[in-house]
C-alpha cells in the first residue's frame, strides 16, 4: 500500500505516543436512562482500542459525543489536551476537525458523486485547495480499491463500496483519531471481510488512533492493542486482546463472550 495518501504515515513528534483521548467522570443521561456513569477512560496516540459489550452499554453513544453529536451531562472530554467539553463551540469546531467516523450506515451525501462525497469536507471545512483535495480524493480511492469509481454516486455502489468510500472520506480529512461504529453490520456477509481486511491494513500501516465498537470479535482481536468491555456505562474490564478474550477476569465479560463467540 502507498503511504503517501495515508492519514498520519509520520509520527509528528508532540503525539509522541502520549494521551490522545481523555474521558473525565463523564455521566449521559437520556431522561431517566444514565447510560454513562461517571465514565473514565484515555486512550494514548496511535493505539487502537475496541469497545466491546452488551447492546445498550453505551458504546455508540461514547463515539457520538467524541464526534460532538451529543452533549455530556457532567464531566470532561480532551482531545490531544484540548477541550471538546466544556468548551465553546468555536473551540469544539477546532478540535473536532481532528476526529473523523465511519457510521454502520455510510451516511454518504447521495447527491454527490463519490469524488466530490471526498473532497467536500476537506475544502469547505479545511480549507484545501479543490486541486489538492481531488489528487488527495483519487490518492485514497485507489487504496480503498475503488480508483474507478469516481464518477458514480453512491446509490450506484454496493453496501462495501460505499462503506470503502466513507473510509477514504474519514480519512480525507487527515483525523487523528478514527471512529468506527459497527461498520460492518448493515454489509451483506460476502462484503464484511473485504472491508474489515482495508482497516486493518489502515491499522497496520499508519499511526492513526482508532476507537471501534465491534461485534466482529476476530477483527477485535486482530487490531487492538486494548479491549475496554462495557457493562452498564461503565467499564468493568481492561486489557489487551489476548487477556480479554482467553483469560477475562469478570463474570459479565465471560457471559457476553460465550453469548458472542
Ligand atoms: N438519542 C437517544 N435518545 C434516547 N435514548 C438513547 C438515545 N441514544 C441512545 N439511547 C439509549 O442509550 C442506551 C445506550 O445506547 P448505545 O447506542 O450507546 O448502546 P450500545 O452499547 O452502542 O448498543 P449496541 O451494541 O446495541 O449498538 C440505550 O439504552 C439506548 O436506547
Amino acid at each position: 500500500m502507498s503511504t503517501d495518501t495515508l492519514p498520519n504515515p509520520e509520527k509528528s513528534p508532540e503525539r509522541g505516543g502520549g494521551e490522545l483521548i481523555r474521558l473525565e467522570q463523564v455521566t449521559k443521561r437520556f431522561g431517566d436512562n444514565t447510560v454513562l456513569d461517571h465514565l473514565d477512560f484515555a486512550v494514548d496516540a496511535g493505539k487502537h482500542v475496541t469497545l466491546i459489550g452488551p447492546s445498550g452499554s453505551g458504546k455508540t453513544t461514547i463515539l457520538r459525543l467524541l464526534m460532538t453529536l451529543l452533549k455530556p451531562d457532567e464531566g470532561t472530554i480532551t482531545v490531544d489536551g484540548q477541550k471538546l467539553f466544556p468548551a465553546t463551540e468555536k473551540e469544539r469546531r477546532e478540535v473536532r476537525k481532528q476526529i473523523g467516523m465511519v457510521f454502520q450506515q455510510f451516511n454518504l451525501f447521495p447527491n454527490m458523486t463519490v469524488l466530490r462525497n471526498i473532497t467536500e469536507a476537506p475544502v469547505t471545512v479545511l480549507g484545501m485547495s479543490k486541486d489538492e483535495a481531488v489528487e488527495r480524493a483519487k490518492g485514497l480511492l485507489d487504496l480503498v480499491g475503488l480508483a474507478d469509481k469516481c464518477d458514480a454516486h453512491p446509490a450506484q455502489l454496493s453496501g462495501g463500496q460505499q462503506q470503502r468510500v466513507a473510509i477514504a472520506r474519514a480519512l480525507a480529512m487527515r483525523p487523528k483519531v478514527l471512529l468506527l461504529d459497527e461498520v460492518t453490520s448493515a454489509l451483506d456477509p460476502e462484503l464484511v471481510a473485504g472491508v474489515l481486511d482495508l482497516l486493518r491494513d489502515i491499522a497496520r500501516t499508519t499511526d492513526i488512533t482508532m476507537l471501534c465498537v465491534t461485534h466482529e470479535m476476530n477483527f477485535a482481536r486482530d487490531i487492538s492493542d486494548q479491549v475496554l468491555m462495557f457493562d452498564s456505562g461503565r467499564v468493568i474490564e481492561a486489557g489487551p486482546p489476548e487477556k480479554i478474550f482467553s483469560e477475562p477476569e469478570h463474570d459479565r465479560t465471560r457471559e457476553f463472550l460465550s453469548a458472542v463467540l
